[in-house]
């Protein structure tokens, strides 16, 4: 059966990162029809809008999508709708990929490239869950006003709306609890009980769901809390889960455990199992266009993306040993490289792991 996946590079690094990925699927020769579209500040410019139409009924039709990043400076200033990060946030709303997985593993070879003593990060593999569809993200209203109250009644103000309910949690714990029951059944849900009513309910629900698995160890931690054991003791964590905005801030903080934000790819699930495999990180347009990027995030979600969406399991072992190999081979983008390592380019890394698949031996430039 051929797999239908649309690819969507997007903006900055985003069409340097998924070109070396979809090099590494190529070599597969695995039933793939692969079909690009533009996202992001890309289709703003062809299209007037950062999700055209178009490229959201060729994501909706497709079995996966392989997603670069969205965003560039020179669209901060758009009105809301139009600006590029619409893009994600609305195929994450219309495709209902609610479950965000961030995986944080620390490669042997890469202890020396994190911020952190080795003996904290070394062997670490924690899992991030990220409720991804609601939250202050999605919660309305929002927008600007005069304020009738507080401490400046009558001055311009901005809200937005912090909200859950009762579903939207129960399913993302869920997704949890059964995760943590392939991993080591340990779960830290992460909140902000004591200060958020809509966080105070999240740990009610998460409390009553976890007597669905009494094999599993739930503790709940204030998110102030989680950022600082991150940095403290980041592997007393198994799977730490929360929601949209926490999430989003404690995955990049994570990523710096594994050496670079370069390294961390994700999954963001529907409850049909369609993903949307992306790496955690934006656009970078800070290196867009130097071809220094690292596109192991990239290639790694595309492992996930043939593992939890296409059932290639297989496939997907062998991107994560050719990764492996070619950390261990001493390739280095930019972004992880040490004193002793070799020094490579966005294509050389992608090169490095199309040899180690085929076996064609991996070499320094
Ligand atoms: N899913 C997405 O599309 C996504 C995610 C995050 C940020 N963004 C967007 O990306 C743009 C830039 O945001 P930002 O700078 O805050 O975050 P960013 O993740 O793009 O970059 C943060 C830092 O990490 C570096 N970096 C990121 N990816 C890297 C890689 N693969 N290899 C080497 N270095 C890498 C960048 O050079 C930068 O110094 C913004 O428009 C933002 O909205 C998009
Ligand atoms: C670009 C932005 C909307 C997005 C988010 O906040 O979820 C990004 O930071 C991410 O982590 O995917
Ligand atoms: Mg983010």
């Amino acid at each position: 059966m051929t797999h239908k996946i649309a690819v969507l590079p997007g903006d900055g690094i985003g069409t340097e990162i998924v070109a070396e990925a979809v090099k590494v699927l190529n070599v597969l020769e695995l039933p793939l029809e692969m079909e690009t579209a533009p996202v992001g500040g890309a289709a703003y410019e062809v299209a007037g809008h950062p999700l055209p139409e178009a490229t959201l009924k060729l994501a909706q039709a497709s079995d996966a999508i392989l997603f670069g990043a969205v965003g560039d400076w020179k669209y901060d200033t758009l009105e809301r709708r139009l600006r590029p990060e619409q893009a994600i946030l609305g195929l994450r709303k219309a495709l209902g990929l609610f479950a965000n997985f961030r995986p944080a593993i620390c490669y042997e070879q890469l202890v020396g490239a994190s911020s952190l003593k080795p003996e904290l990060i070394a062997g670490l593999d924690i899992l991030i869950i990220r409720e991804l569809t609601g939250d202050i993200y999605f919660g309305q209203p929002r927008g600007r006003r005069v304020a009738t109250d507080g401490h400046f009644p009558g001055a311009e103000e901005a809200f937005d709306t912090m909200r859950y309910s009762r579903p939207e949690i129960e399913r993302i714990a869920h997704v949890a609890f059964q995760a943590a029951r392939k991993r080591s059944k340990k779960v830290t849900s992460v909140d902000k009980a004591n200060v958020l009513e809509t966080f105070q309910f999240w740990k009610d629900v998460v409390t009553e769901v976890h007597k669905e698995y009494p094999d599993v160890a739930l503790e709940h931690m204030y998110v102030d809390n989680a950022a600082m054991q991150l940095v403290k003791a980041p592997k007393k964590f198994d799977v730490l889960f929360t929601g949209n905005m926490f999430g989003d801030i404690l995955s990049d903080e994570a990523a710096m455990l594994t050496g670079s934000i370069g390294m961390l790819p994700s999954a963001s699930l529907n409850a049909n199992g369609q993903g949307l495999y992306e790496p955690s990180h934006g656009s970078a347009p800070d290196i867009a266009g130097q071809g220094v990027a690292n596109p192991l995030a990239t290639i790694l979600s595309a492992a996930m993306m043939l593992r939890f969406s296409l059932n290639q399991h297989e496939a997907a072992d062998r991107i994560e040993s050719a990764v492996r190999a070619v950390l261990a081979a001493g390739l280095r983008t930019p972004d992880i490289w040490s004193e002793g390592t070799t020094r490579v380019g966005t294509r050389e890394m992608g090169d490095a792991v199309v040899a180690a698949i085929t076996g064609k031996g991996i070499t320094k430039s």
